[in-house]
């Protein structure tokens, strides 16, 4: 497989994935046309912060599995969209988060004691002692703007040395804020006013964009201001400018709207704002952790296994996934069947479950089954956007679940259904990994699902499985294999054939001719699909 890595991460991550045996090109600050064209063939993408991966990028990816984000923030990747191309979007939430949460305190020390300001002085020359009488963060109130991984962190550490906590994180417990000592504020004023320093540790997001303006920062009045989060979240020229006019006693900012940052942001010309280029995350053992967490999650991928941290697609606990991984293909395949014996328009999918399976968390497992049964009928279809595509499509898509699976220990139903017909299909791994579908509509079957195969239902009357045999056999189309069930002797009976190629639409017309036949389908599980069966 191709792996493109578009920003630098550490050698770790990309030696990962060449012992795995995977191509890796990297190609770092490259846009426009060059990354469009970088990313034509690859399978995998790399990133930091510093690529944008948008909706054109995907588009170009034709054979794109993963974007795999060697770090925290996702805003520069278009997840809707990647979603839609059915490709899955990862992110390093772990590796990174102390060395973001040093670099915090970090920049809240040194605003706090003008230590940048005073080493470039001192490098000119000057002895500027008395022009610097700092601040003591002990004692001070920390306003913690967003308190999850990297917010609880910083609050740990500044807790330990002397600062008052106080929180404003909408999605975040009373309890957990309690257990870190932080007092939880109502709203973000009430943050801002009690607060003598900011910190800000949301992602950004439509809600958290521009969320800290001219209003809020005068609520801070005298404060100081730190942002190791993202650019974006705080207005830069109001910011600025409450530095500049002494409403601010400083402010400490690793992060902009536009990075690299334009030369002329207003945040650069201040004396009291102090600066770094994205550095947060910036520490060796922070880029192996983020490097070689973002290789795994990509190479998991490549296998067809859950993604750990995905973002737009089910993940599961590694302990159950060989429990559960036989189950992903059986659903998807019952998935096939179903839609090919399904002459009609889908409104409805169901996916039920029985037996010891039903234990799990079967997430994967349910989008797998849906996409079975919209593969015959989308152009780029997986169990990425499967679920989406139902949504999109109105189709209800209804999960069940029971402990009790007859005689079986397991048991997978896909039923695809309207308001009139439905067909179901039921399948069960026997010991081993060998797929078995035991009931089609009904029918008790033992099939295996496997190439082409062909289902007819006719009338249980002596000679009709030795006609269909004949006339496979008279278009030189051998069976591998058949398997005939019926309910009732001299009622309907069903049949299912493997067949070692693909049947002509002649073959199934001279099949169907018969009056004893009342339909046969021909059933692809190689993902090409005869038109007759399929209703889109
Ligand atoms: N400067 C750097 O190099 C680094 C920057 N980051 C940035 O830090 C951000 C936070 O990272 P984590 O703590 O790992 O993420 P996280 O997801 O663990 O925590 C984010 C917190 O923000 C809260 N939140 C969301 N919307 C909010 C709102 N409107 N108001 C208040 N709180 C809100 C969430 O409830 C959550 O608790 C990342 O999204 C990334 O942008 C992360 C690592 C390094
Ligand atoms: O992990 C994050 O969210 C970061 O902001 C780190 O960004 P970077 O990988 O250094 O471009």
């Amino acid at each position: 497989m191709k792996v493109l890595v578009t920003d630098p991460i550490a050698d770790a991550g990309i030696q990962r994935l060449r012992a795995a045996g995977h191509d890796v090109e990297t190609a770092y600050d490259i846009e426009g046309e060059e990354l469009l064209d970088a990313v034509k063939d690859a399978n995998g993408l790399i990133v930091r912060s510093g690529t944008e991966v948008t909706d054109e990028v995907l588009d170009a990816a034709d054979d794109l599995v993963i974007v795999g984000r060697a770090g925290i923030g996702v805003d520069n990747i278009d997840i809707e969209a990647a979603t839609e191309h059915g490709v899955i979007v990862a992110n390093a939430p772990e590796g990174n988060v102390r060395a973001a949460a040093e670099h915090t305190v970090a920049m809240a020390f040194a605003t706090a004691r003008s230590i940048p300001q005073a080493h470039e002085r001192l490098q000119n020359g000057e002895w500027a002692k008395s022009d610097f009488l700092g601040t003591e963060l002990n004692g001070k109130t920390l306003g913690i703007v967003g308190l999850g991984r990297v917010g609880q962190e910083v609050a740990k550490r500044l807790g330990s040395l002397g600062m008052n906590l106080v929180a404003f994180d909408p999605y975040i417990s009373e309890e957990r804020a309690e257990q870190l000592g932080a007092e939880l504020a109502d709203d973000l004023d009430a943050c801002l006013e009690e607060a003598d320093f900011i910190t800000i540790h949301t992602p950004l997001t439509p809600e958290t964009e521009n969320m800290i303006g001219e209003e809020e920062l005068a609520k801070l009045d005298g404060g100081y201001v730190v942002n190791c989060a993202r650019g974006g979240i705080i207005d830069e020229p109001a910011l600025a400018e409450a530095v500049e006019n002494d409403q601010l006693a400083g402010a400490a900012i690793d992060v902009f709207a536009e990075e690299p940052v334009d030369p002329d942001n207003p945040l650069l010309d201040v004396e009291d704002v102090i600066v770094t280029p994205h550095l947060g995350a910036s520490t060796s053992a922070a880029q192996e952790n983020v490097a070689t967490s973002a290789a795994d999650q990509v190479m998991a991928a490549f296998r067809g296994e859950p993604v750990m941290n995905a973002l737009n697609a089910p993940s599961m606990d590694e302990s159950a996934f060989p429990r559960v991984r036989p189950y992903i293909d059986l659903a998807e395949t019952a998935g096939k069947i179903a839609v090919q014996l399904f002459d009609d328009r889908v409104e409805e999918v169901d996916v039920s479950y029985a037996g010891d399976i039903a234990e799990e968390d079967l997430d994967l497992v349910t989008a797998s089954a849906l996409k079975g049964v919209f593969e015959p009928l989308e152009w780029q279809v997986n169990a990425v956007n499967a679920p989406r595509i139902a949504e999109e499509r109105g189709i209800d898509v209804v999960e069940s679940k029971s402990r009790s699976s007859e005689d079986f220990q397991s048991l997978v139903t896909v039923t695809v259904k309207n308001g009139d017909e439905e067909v179901s299909v039921c399948g069960t791994q026997f010991a081993g990994e060998d797929p078995r579908i035991v009931r089609i509509d009904g029918y008790r079957v033992d099939a295996i699902p496997h190439g082409h195969m062909l289902v007819a239902r006719n009338e249980d009357v002596p000679g009709v499985i030795g006609f269909i045999g004949s006339t496979l056999g008279d278009h030189d189309v051998n069976i591998a294999a058949m398997f005939n069930a019926r309910e009732t002797i001299g009622g309907e009976a069903l049949s299912v054939y493997n067949l070692d190629e693909a049947p002509s639409e002649e073959v199934l017309e001279s099949i169907l001719e018969d009056e004893r036949i009342i339909n046969v389908s021909h059933i692809s599980l190689n993902g090409t699909v005869d038109a007759d069966t399929s209703d889109d």
